[in-house]
C-alpha cells in the first residue's frame, strides 16, 4: 500500500509456499530465538525434524543453550510428538519439562534453550506471507489473507467484520477506509454500545437548533461527520430497532434528516459495521432488522481470535514494550500458552502490567513471572487446559500419553526449582493463584518451605 509508512516483515527462511492445494506442509514455527521475535517455518523431513545447536534449519540465529542433539519432533499425521534426545538444559512442552527419551505430545509451545517453537499442521501460509508490521499493526498470514478480502470489499460500499472483542476489528475497518476511494475523507468510529438509547438519534443523525430544549446550536450527527468518508459502527446490533430503521433509510436514500430539520441533507459514505455476534442469529432473535442486515451484513470477514494466530504474539509483545526494555523467553512462552479471551487488547494491557512489575523489581527483562496469574486466562479455566489449540487437529488422548497429573507434577517441580522453592513466585510463573498452587502441592504431596521459611 502506498500509504504505508513502515513495513518490516519477518519472513520464513525457506522461500515461498508450494501451490498444491492438497498437500499440507506440517512443521514447526520458530517464534523466538536470540532474544528476538521471529517467524520462521521449519519443515519436517519425512515426518520428523531433529533440532540442536548447529542445526542448519536454525540458520544464523543459533541457540547456545541448546545441546548439539537436543530433541526430535515428529508428526504422525494428526499430532506432533517431541522427544528429548538427552539435552543438557531440557525440553519443555507448555512450560513443563518432559522426561528424556520418551515421545511427548507437543501442544501449544515447545521450548529448547532460549528458543520457542509452535507446531503447525500447515506451514504454507507462514512460508508465503511471513508476519509483517505495517503502521504499528502486526499482520500474520491470517490477517494478511483477511486484508486481501477487505481490499476487494473496499470497492463496494459496506463491510461487516465479525470477531471477538479486542481482535483488532477497528484496525481492519481503518484498512477498509484507507484502501477505498474515500481514503482522503473522514473515518468516524462509533461504539453503538456506548450510546445511551435516548441520545442515539440525536448523536447519529444530528439536530437543528431548537429541536429540543437546550439545543441552542445546530449539531452534526456522526453520519454527517462521516460524509465523504467511512462510518465505523462497532456493536451495531446495540442500536434499537427504530434507530436501525432510520439508519437503513439514510443508507438507502443517501440523505439524512437531522432532528428538527425540514430538509434532508445529501450524504455519501461507506459504512463498516462490526460485532462479536453472529448477525444472522441476531436477525433470527429480532435484535437486528432483516432489511438492515442485507444492507450492512455483507460482504463479511471474520477476524480469528488471537489464540489462533500465535505467530503474531512475540512480535506484538516486542513492539508493545517500552524502549530499552527486553523480553525474556519465559514471558513469550507464558503468553503463547494462555488463551487470551480479551485478545490483543488484553495482551497489550497485561504486558504493560508485567513491564511495570519487572520495573519495580529492578529486573532488566520482562519475564513470565511478571505476568499476573489470571492474565490471559478465561474465568474459571485452568491454564493446563488451553481453550483451543492453534493449528492442530482435535486432540484425542493418545494411548501412550501420560495422564495430566504427572505432567502437572513435573511442571510444578520444575517451576519450584526455577524459583528457589518460593511458592508465590512459582504460582506467578505457572499462571495460577498462590492458594491454587498450595492445593496442588498438597494433592501431589510436594513439600515446600512456607513463605516464612518453615516447612
Ligand atoms: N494486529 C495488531 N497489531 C497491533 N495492535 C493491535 C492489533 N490488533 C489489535 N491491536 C490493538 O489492540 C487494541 C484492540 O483493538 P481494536 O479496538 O481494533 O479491537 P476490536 O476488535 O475493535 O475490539 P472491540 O470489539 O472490543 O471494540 C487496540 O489498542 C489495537 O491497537
Amino acid at each position: 500500500m502506498e500509504t504505508e509508512q513502515e513495513r518490516s516483515t519477518l519472513r520464513a527462511s525457506r522461500g515461498a509456499a508450494g501451490t498444491d492445494a492438497g498437500a499440507r506442509v506440517p512443521g514447526l514455527m520458530r517464534l523466538f530465538g536470540g532474544g528476538r521475535a521471529m517467524a520462521v517455518a521449519l519443515r519436517l523431513k519425512e515426518g520428523a525434524l531433529e533440532l540442536g545447536r548447529g542445526a542448519a534449519v536454525l540458520g544464523e540465529v543459533q541457540d547456545a543453550k541448546m545441546s548439539r542433539r537436543h530433541a526430535q519432533v515428529r508428526f504422525d499425521g494428526q499430532r506432533f510428538w517431541v522427544t528429548d534426545l538427552g539435552s543438557q538444559n531440557g525440553t519443555f512442552v507448555d512450560g513443563a519439562a518432559i522426561p528424556k527419551g520418551t515421545a511427548h505430545e507437543a501442544r501449544r509451545v515447545v521450548r529448547m534453550g532460549d528458543s520457542l517453537f509452535v507446531p503447525s499442521v500447515d506451514l504454507r501460509p507462514l512460508e508465503a506471507h511471513g508476519v509483517e508490521v505495517v503502521e504499528q499493526f502486526v499482520r500474520g498470514p491470517a490477517m494478511q489473507g483477511l486484508l486481501r478480502e477487505v481490499s476487494q470489499a473496499s470497492l463496494g460500499h459496506s463491510l461487516y467484520i465479525h470477531g471477538e472483542s479486542g481482535t483488532g476489528k477497528e484496525g481492519v475497518a481503518r484498512a477498509f477506509h484507507s484502501l477505498s476511494s474515500r481514503r482522503s475523507g473522514p473515518f468516524i468510529a462509533v461504539n453503538c454500545a456506548a450510546i445511551p438509547e435516548s441520545l442515539a438519534e440525536r448523536l447519529l443523525f444530528g439536530a437543528r437548533k431548537g429541536a429540543y430544549s437546550g439545543a441552542d446550536v445546530d449539531a452534526q450527527g456522526y453520519l454527517q461527520s462521516a460524509d465523504g468518508g467511512t462510518l465505523f459502527l462497532d456493536e451495531v446490533v446495540e442500536l434499537d430497532l427504530a434507530v436501525q430503521a432510520k439508519l437503513l433509510r439514510v443508507l438507502e436514500n443517501r440523505e439524512v434528516l437531522a432532528l428538527g430539520a425540514s430538509k434532508p441533507q445529501r450524504i455519501d459514505l461507506h459504512v463498516c459495521c462490526a460485532s462479536n455476534k453472529d448477525l444472522r442469529a441476531q436477525v433470527a432473535s429480532g435484535r437486528l432488522r432483516e432489511d438492515l442486515y442485507f444492507r450492512i451484513g455483507r460482504p463479511d470477514v471474520t477476524l480469528p481470535p488471537l489464540r489462533q494466530r500465535p505467530e503474531e504474539i512475540p512480535l506484538l509483545l516486542e513492539r508493545g514494550l517500552s524502549p530499552g526494555r527486553r523480553l525474556h523467553v519465559s514471558l513469550v512462552e507464558e503468553c503463547l500458552r494462555r488463551p487470551w479471551p480479551g485478545n490483543v487488547r488484553e495482551l497489550m494491557a497485561e504486558l504493560g502490567v508485567a513491564e511495570h512489575a519487572s520495573h519495580l523489581q529492578g529486573a532488566s527483562r520482562v519475564e513470565g513471572g511478571h505476568l499476573k496469574p489470571d492474565a490471559g486466562v478465561a474465568f474459571g479455566q485452568a491454564l493446563s487446559q488451553p481453550a483451543d489449540a492453534p493449528r492442530a487437529p482435535p486432540r484425542q488422548v493418545p494411548a501412550k500419553a501420560k495422564p495430566l497429573p504427572a505432567d502437572e507434577r513435573t511442571r510444578i517441580e520444575h517451576a519450584l526449582r526455577q524459583h528457589g522453592g518460593n511458592v508465590t513466585a512459582t504460582a506467578g510463573a505457572l499462571g495460577m493463584h498462590r492458594t491454587q498452587l498450595r492445593r496442588l502441592l498438597a494433592r501431589h504431596d510436594i513439600a515446600v518451605a512456607d513463605e516464612d521459611g518453615q516447612e
